[in-house]
């Protein structure tokens, strides 16, 4: 097995006040290989893009461990140990149109990251690297100079995912990438990231919030829910035998291309119970995590 790039403990994120606390997240570790897709699912508001957001160091979290390449990430202090941070992690947003400036050329808005880096001091240097992340993206050179107006969401997308590669990190945090575009355009962009990930040896933390495009890119799948996880497996496990009712509650909402199976397919809801206190992560099978007490999850385990 591929060694740990990512391991996260305990991890809490809470807002609001000590009196009120929003607990966005509740105590989730998991580890993330190098090489990999983890996939992380959840619907709105369960934590997803918090959980993101603790990792990169947008927050400083409330209580746990994140280690990156063997690092607390809290502990790092220096400009030069965030500054190393930075160009190993970056983010891939999921609305290619709020998040980049409009006003700003393709080029200006890719070289953005080496140029606060210093980076390519030589014109053509620079012009030479901004022609190259355009086109491993799909684009060409002669986009530079047009503004990301100009774009369509698919194509601005791909800016912004030349953005993230523009200082070589070895790990990507993809927030629900694909969410703001349209369905024809969604799995392109699956595909790219994919084929980015085999040449350049990326990492992916793949943030959604359904099952259905997360299967076509994750080696392994966490499930999310109010600020926990669920379940955590092989995506294998996940989609064929999944545990937990929430993971099976998502999974039946995952439209099939096969008409006769749609014909039968059913929502199963999903409804809320409290976490029994017992509750711990268990090992239900090799790989394959539920959170549960032992007796719930040897009942989820049984009933298909
Ligand atoms: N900066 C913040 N201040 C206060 N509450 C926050 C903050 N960020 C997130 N929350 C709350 O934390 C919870 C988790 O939010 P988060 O955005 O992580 O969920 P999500 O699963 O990514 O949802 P979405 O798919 O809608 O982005 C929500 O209740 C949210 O309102």
């Amino acid at each position: 097995m591929a060694n740990k790039i990512l391991e996260v403990q305990g991890l809490k994120q809470y807002f609001g006040t000590a009196k009120q606390p929003i607990k966005a997240i509740d105590g989730i570790s998991f580890d993330v290989y190098e090489g990999e897709t983890l996939g992380l699912v959840g619907e709105s508001g369960c934590g997803k893009s918090t959980t993101g957001r603790s990792i990169i160091r947008l927050y400083d979290i409330t209580e746990g461990q994140i280690t990156f390449k063997g690092k607390n990430i809290s502990e790092l202090k220096s400009r030069k140990e965030l500054m190393q941070f930075n160009r190993e992690m970056q983010m891939i947003f999921q609305d290619p149109y709020a998040s980049l400036n409009p006003r700003m050329t393709a080029g200006e808005l890719i070289a953005e990251g080496f140029d606060i880096h210093g980076l390519y001091k030589n014109k053509k240097e620079r012009q030479a690297r901004i022609g190259e992340l355009l086109e491993a993206v799909g684009l060409t050179r002669e986009h530079a100079n047009r503004y990301a107006h100009e774009f369509s969401g698919g194509q601005r997308q791909r800016i912004g995912i030349a953005r993230a590669l523009s200082l070589d990190p070895s790990f990507i945090i993809a927030d629900e990438p694909i969410s703001a575009l349209d369905v024809s355009i969604q799995a392109q962009v699956v595909n790219l990231l994919k084929q980015l990930q085999k040449e350049r040896g990326l990492t992916y933390l793949f943030i959604a919030h359904d099952l259905s495009m997360v299967k076509y890119i994750s080696d392994r799948i966490a499930v999310m829910y109010r600020g926990k996880i669920l379940e955590l497996g092989s995506a294998d496990e996940i989609y064929n035998n999944p545990i937990h009712p929430y993971t099976k509650s998502l999974l039946s909402a995952v439209p099939q291309p096969d008409p006769a199976y749609e014909r039968n397919r059913t929502r199963i809801p999903y409804k809320h119970v409290d976490h029994d206190p017992e509750a711990k992560v268990i090992e239900a099978r090799p790989g394959h995590f539920v959170f549960g007490t032992d007796i719930q999850v040897k009942e989820w385990a049984k009933c298909k």
